[in-house]
């Protein structure tokens, strides 16, 4: 008796998930320059200087589309070139709507997912995580109670 006869195939058993939600995550970097205004006087992040950021952006879903995911990873390719284009090798004051700390890039960014991605790919997002490299990291995530 072979395998084949014996063990069940999950194709034929038609099986299925068990109920969840899944996320996917990707994670994109650039490097800018910026600078903190208000920092008192001789304070080191008040002068000019880069990072090289990392940029992580989780998308959820509790039903998955296509041959059985949340999106393509290749969808998420919108937001690697808003990045490059509008953050790639820029002074972030002049680019960003906001003062150019981790937590407002984070929101920032956000912003941008949820009017460009969500929809179109009918996915939640989660959360954006943001690292100036090191060990420190900001995350922020939409509160869905308060109207966009
Ligand atoms: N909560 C936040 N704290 C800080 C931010 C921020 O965006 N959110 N940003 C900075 C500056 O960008 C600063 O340039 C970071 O400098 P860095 O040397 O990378 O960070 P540390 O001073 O923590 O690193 P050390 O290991 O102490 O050199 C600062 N804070
Ligand atoms: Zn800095």
């Amino acid at each position: 008796m072979t395998h084949s006869a014996t063990v069940p195939s999950p194709v034929t058993a038609a099986w299925q998930p068990p109920p969840g939600s899944y996320r996917i995550t990707r994670t994109f970097d650039f490097a800018a320059a910026h600078h903190l205004d208000g920092m008192p006087d001789g304070h080191r992040c008040a002068r000019n200087h880069g990072h090289t950021w990392t940029i992580e952006v989780t998308l959820s879903s509790t039903r998955l589309v296509g041959p059985g995911w949340v999106a393509d990873f290749a969808d998420l390719n919108p937001l690697g070139a808003f990045i490059e284009d509008t953050l790639d090798h820029r002074d972030l004051n002049e680019v960003l709507p906001a003062p150019p700390t981790s937590e407002l890039l984070a929101a920032f960014l956000a912003d941008w997912c949820i009017r460009h991605l969500e929809t179109r790919l009918g996915a939640r997002l989660e959360s954006i995580v943001v690292s100036e490299g090191g060990a420190n990291r900001v995350e922020f995530r939409p509160d869905r109670r308060r109207a966009q």
